[in-house]
């Protein structure tokens, strides 16, 4: 199984090209399913999680021709003929829930097995469920799959108890098919969700209101083909920003999409970063000086991420002070705490409530990678530690990160992957 070894020390300066976003690429390859023609997406990230996906849907019997080097996916669905997505993919992979939506509007049936992922908490798919029930989907969950059918759906009225991402996805993509208009109250706001829209109405959706929290979907009777370019990856861009921050450097993220990081670059400047707007360039600069140490409560956008709380994590360690994070989207996401302090870092967690006692220095050691932004979190830590940490179990990295290694080598950082 391959390691990462980060040999800590270096400033990183210059700059790194942001790819394209794993949470908006995973549910616009689902989104394909709907149309009866070929789809393209370009800007399309080379990460583990693509490359499930894509078998998922060759595995449903679309045509996909996947060119790797120049980033670029197209998908014919009018070749699917099976509707079940098997547990030996799904379980590897959360987004592959976002094939149940499609299935049931386009095919009428659609079999999913329970989904996977990152274990950041239990993850339940009853929201999913549930909003398709609302638009006339009848549903059964047995035997770890999740089987649903509906000669048409029809349009509903969906109000979400809790926001959630996936599940607004999946209804937001049944519905462009339903039969009449779909109203999602409590919808989620994230960029993704936008992306993911914007590609919907390219293939001939009628959406609006994606971004707010009412979604307005008036159902068509067939989607066509179109070619979409997947949005610059906000999660990926904050890594590298707290990356430069965190080792004392000015580093430019290019190609990066800065209205989709208010919070994020909010808490760098808070931290006492320089943040720098220019179009699509994002410049953090932090040269010789050493962090405030922050406190976080991640919430659904536009609140802070989830998805970045690891990495500011690892920046509060060695930051000047203490900060506290609170957890509130997933009740397990905490699990970079004890590899954390495996290398010297100061962390007293109480319930969903983390406390970071800011260290001068971190001393590297061997650390395990438990989940994918918990593996970023740890290559962070890596850079700021005295001597080589070395990351066993960085396949949940793959999972999300394009070449990591080599953007970050780039940027100057002491890193490599050995088998
Ligand atoms: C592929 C993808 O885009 N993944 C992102 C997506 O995950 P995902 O779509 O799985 O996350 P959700 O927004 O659905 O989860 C939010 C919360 O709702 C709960 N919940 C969710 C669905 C459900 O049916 N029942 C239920 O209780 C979850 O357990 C969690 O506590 O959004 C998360 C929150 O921003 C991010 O961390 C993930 O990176
Ligand atoms: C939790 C994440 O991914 P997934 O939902 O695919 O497990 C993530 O991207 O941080």
């Amino acid at each position: 199984m391959d390691k990462i070894i980060v040999t800590g020390g270096a400033t990183l300066q210059g700059e790194v090209r942001i790819s394209g976003a794993k949470n908006a690429v995973l549910p616009i390859l689902c989104a394909t399913l709907l149309a009866d023609a070929p789809v393209e997406v370009t800007n399309v990230p080379h990460l583990h999680d693509v490359l499930t996906t894509t078998k998922l849907l060759s595995g449903l019997g679309a045509g996909v021709e996947h060119d790797v080097e120049n980033g670029r996916v197209t998908v014919d669905p009018r070749s699917v003929t099976s509707h079940v997505a098997p547990y030996e993919l799904v379980r590897t992979m959360r987004a592959s829930i976002l094939v149940l939506g499609p299935l049931l509007a386009k095919y009428g049936a659609a079999e999913v097995s329970l989904p996977g992922g990152c274990a950041i908490g239990a993850r339940p798919v009853d929201l999913h469920i549930k909003a398709l029930e609302a638009l006339g989907a009848t549903i059964t969950v047995e035997h770890g799959f999740i089987r649903a059918q509906a000669e048409r759906l029809r349009g509903g009225h969906v109000v979400f108890e809790t926001i959630s991402v996936g599940a607004t996805e999946n209804v937001l993509m049944a519905a462009t098919l339903a039969d009449g208009t779909t109203l999602i109250d409590n919808a989620a706001r994230e960029p993704e969700i936008v992306d993911l829209a914007e590609c919907l109405i390219a293939m001939g959706a009628d959406i609006r209101g994606a971004g707010t929290s009412r979604i307005e979907v008036r159902g068509v009777e067939r989607l066509h083909g179109a070619t979409h370019a997947v949005v610059a990856d906000r999660i990926e861009t904050g890594t590298f920003l707290v990356a430069a921050a965190m080792t004392g450097g000015r580093v430019t993220a290019v190609g990066a999409r800065p209205d989709t990081l208010g919070a994020v670059i909010e808490r760098l400047r808070h931290a006492g970063a320089t943040v720098e707007i220019d179009c699509d360039r994002i410049t953090v600069d932090m040269q010789g000086r050493r962090p405030r140490a922050i406190d976080i409560v991640t919430a659904p956008h536009p609140g802070f991420p989830t998805d970045m709380q690891a990495q500011f994590m690892a920046m509060n360690c060695v930051a000047e002070g203490t900060g506290t994070i609170d957890e509130t989207i997933f009740e397990n996401r905490f699990m970079h705490v004890s590899e954390l302090m495996r290398l010297g870092a100061e962390i007293d967690i109480d319930g969903p409530r983390a406390s970071v006692h800011g260290v001068e220095r971190l001393s590297g050691a061997p650390v395990m990678a438990t989940d994918l932004r918990a593996s970023a979190s740890l290559i962070l830590a890596g850079l700021v530690a005295d001597g080589d940490t070395t990351i066993d179990r960085i396949y949940h990295l793959d999972r999300g990160y394009e070449h990591i290694e080599r953007k970050l080598s780039g940027l100057g950082a002491r890193i490599r992957r050995v088998k």
